[in-house]
Protein backbone atom coordinates (compact mmCIF):
# COMPACT_ATOMS: atom_id res chain seq x y z
CA UNK A 1 0.00 0.00 0.00
CA UNK A 2 1.21 3.75 -0.98
CA UNK A 3 1.98 6.18 1.84
CA UNK A 4 0.67 9.76 1.39
CA UNK A 5 3.17 12.05 3.71
CA UNK A 6 2.84 15.21 4.59
CA UNK A 7 6.24 16.28 5.58
CA UNK A 8 9.37 15.01 6.79
CA UNK A 9 11.46 16.52 9.03
CA UNK A 10 14.63 16.57 11.77
CA UNK A 11 13.68 18.18 15.22
CA UNK A 12 13.75 17.27 18.83
CA UNK A 13 10.66 16.18 20.53
CA UNK A 14 8.26 18.98 22.14
CA UNK A 15 5.98 17.30 23.57
CA UNK A 16 5.25 14.54 26.12
CA UNK A 17 7.82 12.38 28.10
CA UNK A 18 10.07 12.08 25.42
CA UNK A 19 10.77 16.37 25.51
CA UNK A 20 13.69 17.43 23.99
CA UNK A 21 14.99 14.56 22.14
CA UNK A 22 15.65 14.47 18.84
CA UNK A 23 13.80 12.83 16.50
CA UNK A 24 12.61 12.54 12.62
CA UNK A 25 9.33 13.22 12.05
CA UNK A 26 7.01 11.62 9.42
CA UNK A 27 3.88 14.01 9.49
CA UNK A 28 1.12 11.63 7.29
CA UNK A 29 -1.48 13.24 5.38
CA UNK A 30 -5.15 13.26 6.20
CA UNK A 31 -7.24 12.98 9.50
CA UNK A 32 -10.41 11.02 10.09
CA UNK A 33 -11.57 13.80 12.22
CA UNK A 34 -10.90 17.10 9.88
CA UNK A 35 -10.52 17.43 6.06
CA UNK A 36 -7.90 20.35 6.63
CA UNK A 37 -9.48 22.90 4.92
CA UNK A 38 -10.07 25.78 6.63
CA UNK A 39 -13.22 26.28 5.46
CA UNK A 40 -14.21 23.15 7.09
CA UNK A 41 -13.69 23.52 10.22
CA UNK A 42 -16.49 25.31 12.02
CA UNK A 43 -17.88 21.11 11.14
CA UNK A 44 -15.28 19.24 12.04
CA UNK A 45 -15.11 16.21 14.86
CA UNK A 46 -11.73 17.73 15.99
CA UNK A 47 -11.86 21.69 15.57
CA UNK A 48 -8.81 22.50 17.91
CA UNK A 49 -5.83 21.44 14.95
CA UNK A 50 -2.92 22.97 15.19
CA UNK A 51 -1.43 21.44 12.06
CA UNK A 52 -1.29 21.52 8.26
CA UNK A 53 -1.47 18.10 7.13
CA UNK A 54 -2.75 18.31 4.02
CA UNK A 55 -1.56 16.83 0.91
CA UNK A 56 2.22 15.61 0.30
CA UNK A 57 3.67 19.05 -0.76
CA UNK A 58 5.40 19.50 2.12
CA UNK A 59 9.44 19.33 2.99
CA UNK A 60 10.66 15.83 1.94
CA UNK A 61 6.94 14.62 1.83
CA UNK A 62 5.30 12.62 -0.89
CA UNK A 63 4.00 10.01 -2.23
CA UNK A 64 6.48 6.19 -1.17
CA UNK A 65 5.21 3.20 -3.27
CA UNK A 66 6.01 0.54 -0.36
CA UNK A 67 7.52 0.54 3.19
CA UNK A 68 11.05 -0.39 2.04
CA UNK A 69 10.91 3.71 -0.13
CA UNK A 70 9.65 5.24 3.02
CA UNK A 71 11.52 3.53 5.42
CA UNK A 72 14.51 4.77 3.90
CA UNK A 73 13.38 7.93 3.21
CA UNK A 74 13.22 8.56 6.97
CA UNK A 75 16.06 6.78 8.10
CA UNK A 76 18.06 9.13 5.20
CA UNK A 77 17.11 12.02 7.48
CA UNK A 78 18.27 10.68 10.70
CA UNK A 79 21.80 10.08 9.23
CA UNK A 80 22.07 13.31 7.52
CA UNK A 81 22.24 14.69 10.95
CA UNK A 82 23.71 12.45 12.93
CA UNK A 83 27.12 10.60 13.07
CA UNK A 84 26.39 9.44 16.62
CA UNK A 85 25.50 5.31 15.85
CA UNK A 86 22.51 5.63 18.13
CA UNK A 87 19.48 4.51 16.30
CA UNK A 88 16.91 6.68 14.73
CA UNK A 89 14.27 8.10 17.09
CA UNK A 90 11.12 8.18 13.83
CA UNK A 91 8.07 10.18 15.54
CA UNK A 92 5.01 8.80 13.26
CA UNK A 93 2.09 11.95 13.40
CA UNK A 94 -0.23 13.64 10.93
CA UNK A 95 -2.51 13.93 10.10
CA UNK A 96 -4.10 10.75 11.85
CA UNK A 97 -0.98 8.33 11.56
CA UNK A 98 -2.83 4.93 11.77
CA UNK A 99 -4.43 5.65 8.92
CA UNK A 100 -1.85 4.80 7.19
CA UNK A 101 0.50 3.21 9.44
CA UNK A 102 1.17 -0.75 9.18
CA UNK A 103 2.79 -3.46 10.56
CA UNK A 104 5.13 -3.89 7.43
CA UNK A 105 6.12 -0.13 7.81
CA UNK A 106 7.49 -0.56 11.55
CA UNK A 107 8.79 -4.14 10.57
CA UNK A 108 11.04 -2.05 7.51
CA UNK A 109 11.86 0.65 9.97
CA UNK A 110 12.47 -1.92 12.96
CA UNK A 111 15.23 -3.91 10.58
CA UNK A 112 16.74 -0.05 10.18
CA UNK A 113 17.35 -0.31 13.56
CA UNK A 114 14.39 2.19 14.34
CA UNK A 115 12.57 3.08 17.38
CA UNK A 116 9.00 4.25 16.58
CA UNK A 117 6.63 6.41 18.29
CA UNK A 118 3.06 7.23 17.35
CA UNK A 119 1.69 10.58 17.97
CA UNK A 120 -2.31 9.37 17.50
CA UNK A 121 -5.97 10.46 18.01
CA UNK A 122 -6.90 6.82 19.72
CA UNK A 123 -9.83 6.58 17.32
CA UNK A 124 -8.35 3.43 15.25
CA UNK A 125 -6.36 0.34 15.60
CA UNK A 126 -3.10 0.19 16.01
CA UNK A 127 -0.66 -2.35 14.44
CA UNK A 128 1.41 -4.23 16.72
CA UNK A 129 5.16 -3.31 17.42
CA UNK A 130 4.92 0.38 17.72
CA UNK A 131 7.64 1.54 20.61
CA UNK A 132 6.01 4.38 21.92
CA UNK A 133 2.26 5.05 21.64
CA UNK A 134 0.92 8.41 22.63
CA UNK A 135 -2.42 9.15 22.39
CA UNK A 136 -4.14 12.44 22.52
CA UNK A 137 -8.38 11.79 22.65
CA UNK A 138 -10.57 14.20 21.00
CA UNK A 139 -14.04 15.52 22.47
CA UNK A 140 -16.88 13.71 21.30
CA UNK A 141 -14.81 11.05 19.38
CA UNK A 142 -15.01 7.62 20.94
CA UNK A 143 -11.69 6.35 22.14
CA UNK A 144 -11.03 2.54 20.88
CA UNK A 145 -7.04 3.35 22.24
CA UNK A 146 -7.65 2.83 25.96
CA UNK A 147 -3.80 1.82 27.22
CA UNK A 148 -0.51 2.67 26.21
CA UNK A 149 2.83 4.40 26.99
CA UNK A 150 0.99 8.13 27.43
CA UNK A 151 -2.04 9.73 26.99
CA UNK A 152 -1.79 13.51 26.26
CA UNK A 153 -4.73 15.25 26.51
CA UNK A 154 -5.20 19.08 25.14
CA UNK A 155 -6.31 20.72 27.98
CA UNK A 156 -9.07 22.30 28.30
CA UNK A 157 -11.59 21.07 26.07
CA UNK A 158 -15.33 21.29 26.38
CA UNK A 159 -16.73 18.31 27.03
CA UNK A 160 -13.59 16.54 28.82
CA UNK A 161 -12.43 16.28 32.21
CA UNK A 162 -8.89 15.13 32.84
CA UNK A 163 -10.42 12.57 35.69
CA UNK A 164 -12.17 10.18 33.51
CA UNK A 165 -9.39 9.50 32.19
CA UNK A 166 -7.03 8.98 35.12
CA UNK A 167 -7.68 5.03 35.21
CA UNK A 168 -6.73 4.11 32.02
CA UNK A 169 -4.26 2.02 31.37
CA UNK A 170 -1.22 3.93 30.49
CA UNK A 171 1.91 4.81 32.24
CA UNK A 172 2.39 8.84 31.59
CA UNK A 173 -0.41 11.43 31.99
CA UNK A 174 0.18 14.67 30.44
CA UNK A 175 -1.86 17.82 30.11
CA UNK A 176 -0.78 19.92 26.80
CA UNK A 177 -2.47 23.52 26.81
CA UNK A 178 -4.13 24.11 24.09
CA UNK A 179 -2.26 26.46 21.62
CA UNK A 180 -4.79 29.18 20.77
CA UNK A 181 -5.38 32.53 21.53
CA UNK A 182 -6.28 31.77 24.94
CA UNK A 183 -2.77 29.66 25.53
CA UNK A 184 -1.65 31.89 27.95
CA UNK A 185 -4.81 31.40 30.15
CA UNK A 186 -4.83 27.85 28.88
CA UNK A 187 -1.61 26.88 30.26
CA UNK A 188 -2.12 28.25 33.52
CA UNK A 189 -4.89 26.19 33.88
CA UNK A 190 -3.03 23.17 33.34
CA UNK A 191 -0.38 24.71 35.53
CA UNK A 192 -2.82 24.61 37.96
CA UNK A 193 -4.88 21.48 37.35
CA UNK A 194 -1.12 19.43 37.53
CA UNK A 195 -0.16 21.19 41.12
CA UNK A 196 -3.30 19.86 42.46
CA UNK A 197 -3.22 16.37 40.55
CA UNK A 198 0.58 15.27 40.51
CA UNK A 199 -0.52 12.16 38.39
CA UNK A 200 -0.90 14.64 35.49
CA UNK A 201 2.30 16.25 33.98
CA UNK A 202 2.57 19.24 32.01
CA UNK A 203 3.52 19.10 28.15
CA UNK A 204 4.66 23.13 26.82
CA UNK A 205 5.34 21.84 23.41
CA UNK A 206 9.09 22.88 23.42
CA UNK A 207 9.04 23.38 19.68
CA UNK A 208 6.66 26.93 20.12
CA UNK A 209 9.25 28.21 22.62
CA UNK A 210 12.35 27.31 20.46
CA UNK A 211 10.81 28.51 17.30
CA UNK A 212 11.40 24.87 15.77
CA UNK A 213 9.66 22.39 13.62
C1 LIG B 1 -1.52 17.36 15.08
S1 LIG B 1 -1.80 16.00 16.14
C2 LIG B 1 -1.49 14.62 15.04
C3 LIG B 1 -1.69 13.26 15.71
C4 LIG B 1 -3.12 12.85 15.97
N1 LIG B 1 -4.02 13.18 14.93
C5 LIG B 1 -3.61 13.40 17.29
O1 LIG B 1 -4.50 14.24 17.29
O2 LIG B 1 -3.07 12.98 18.32
C6 LIG B 1 -0.32 15.98 17.18
C7 LIG B 1 -0.51 16.40 18.60
O3 LIG B 1 -0.82 17.77 18.64
C8 LIG B 1 -1.86 17.98 19.56
N2 LIG B 1 -2.54 19.22 19.21
C9 LIG B 1 -3.23 19.49 18.10
N3 LIG B 1 -3.70 20.74 18.10
C10 LIG B 1 -3.26 21.29 19.25
C11 LIG B 1 -3.40 22.58 19.83
N4 LIG B 1 -4.12 23.54 19.22
N5 LIG B 1 -2.81 22.83 21.01
C12 LIG B 1 -2.09 21.86 21.64
N6 LIG B 1 -1.91 20.63 21.13
C13 LIG B 1 -2.50 20.34 19.96
C14 LIG B 1 -2.71 16.74 19.37
O4 LIG B 1 -3.62 16.55 20.44
C15 LIG B 1 -1.66 15.69 19.32
O5 LIG B 1 -1.26 15.31 20.61
N1 LIG C 1 8.96 19.44 17.63
C1 LIG C 1 7.76 18.85 17.46
N2 LIG C 1 7.36 17.96 18.37
C2 LIG C 1 6.15 17.37 18.15
N3 LIG C 1 5.57 16.41 18.89
C3 LIG C 1 4.41 16.06 18.33
C4 LIG C 1 4.25 16.81 17.16
C5 LIG C 1 3.12 16.59 16.24
O1 LIG C 1 2.76 17.46 15.46
O2 LIG C 1 2.57 15.49 16.30
C6 LIG C 1 5.35 17.66 17.06
C7 LIG C 1 5.79 18.65 16.12
O3 LIG C 1 5.14 19.03 15.15
N4 LIG C 1 7.02 19.20 16.38
S1 LIG D 1 -7.19 14.46 15.28
FE1 LIG D 1 -5.09 15.26 15.33
S2 LIG D 1 -4.55 15.72 13.19
FE2 LIG D 1 -6.76 15.32 13.25
S3 LIG D 1 -7.62 17.36 13.34
FE3 LIG D 1 -7.41 16.64 15.47
S4 LIG D 1 -5.37 17.30 16.20
FE4 LIG D 1 -5.44 17.56 13.96
MG1 LIG E 1 2.55 19.53 15.98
Amino acid sequence: MPYSVKERFYSLQGEGLHSGRAAVFCRFAGCNLWSGRDSDRARALCQLCDTDFRGINGAGGGRFRDPIELADHLCQCWFIHQRTGIHPFIICTGGEPLLQLDARLIDALHQRGCEVAVETNGTRRAPRGIDWLTVSPKAGQQLLLTGGDELKLVYPQIGIDPADYAALAFRYFFLQPCNNAQLTENTNAALTYCQAHPQWRLSVQLQRWLNIP
